[in-house]
């Protein structure tokens, strides 16, 4: 049975987590009505790291959305997978490199509201992989150190998490 006094306990709980709602909405820019229309897209994504501390990025080739931007490899995580399973095979379908799910570091997400769909991508470094990376799609690569990465216009959704890799590369250098 709910007393009042059990009301008065929950009252607070809802306010919070009504708090929480909207701190959450605030900070990825979203309304109702963008949630309910949104598709939720899940894209699994690595940073490659070279010895020399370098980061592999890939441009997007002309006719794809974001066309010219640089990105981490990657893909969209299909119905059934697991993330790390996609990601490999996405490296292997981009760049013709193997990488065993068990060399992927995690190192943050992406959650990134676009026009059309609302992106989840979560980030692995790695450091270990079999085969020269090539862009089997066409796209162009470059290897990039941290501080010149400013210098590579990457999606909306990446920017949060250059100054996470960048300190990341930092820590490992002078560790
Ligand atoms: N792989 C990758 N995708 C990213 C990054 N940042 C980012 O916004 N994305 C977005 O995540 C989606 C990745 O999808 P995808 O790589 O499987 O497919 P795609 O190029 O054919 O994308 P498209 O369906 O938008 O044309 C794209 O919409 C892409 O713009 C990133 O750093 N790496």
């Amino acid at each position: 049975m709910v007393t009042s006094r059990s009301m008065a306990t929950i009252v607070p709980k809802q306010d919070q987590f009504y708090d929480f709602g909207r701190q959450i909405f605030k900070t990825y820019g979203l309304t109702l009505e963008r949630v309910g229309r949104m598709r939720l897209v899940l894209v699994a994504a690595a940073a490659l790291i070279d010895g020399n501390g370098a980061v592999l990025l890939a441009q997007r080739p002309e006719g794809k959305s974001l066309a010219g931007l640089w990105e981490f490899p990657g893909g969209k995580i299909e119905a059934g997978e697991r993330p790390e399973s996609a990601l490999c095979r996405e490296l292997f379908e981009e760049l013709g490199v193997d990488v065993a799910p068990a060399d992927l570091e995690p190192l943050g997400f992406a959650s990134h509201t676009y026009e059309n769909f609302h992106l989840l991508m979560p980030l692995w470094t790695t450091r270990t992989w079999q085969g020269q990376p090539r862009g089997r799609e066409g796209q162009a690569l470059a290897w990039v150190q941290p501080e010149a990465l400013q210098d590579y216009p990457m999606p909306a959704a990446d920017l949060p998490l250059i100054p996470v890799l960048s300190s990341h590369l930092f820590q490992s250098q002078n560790a």
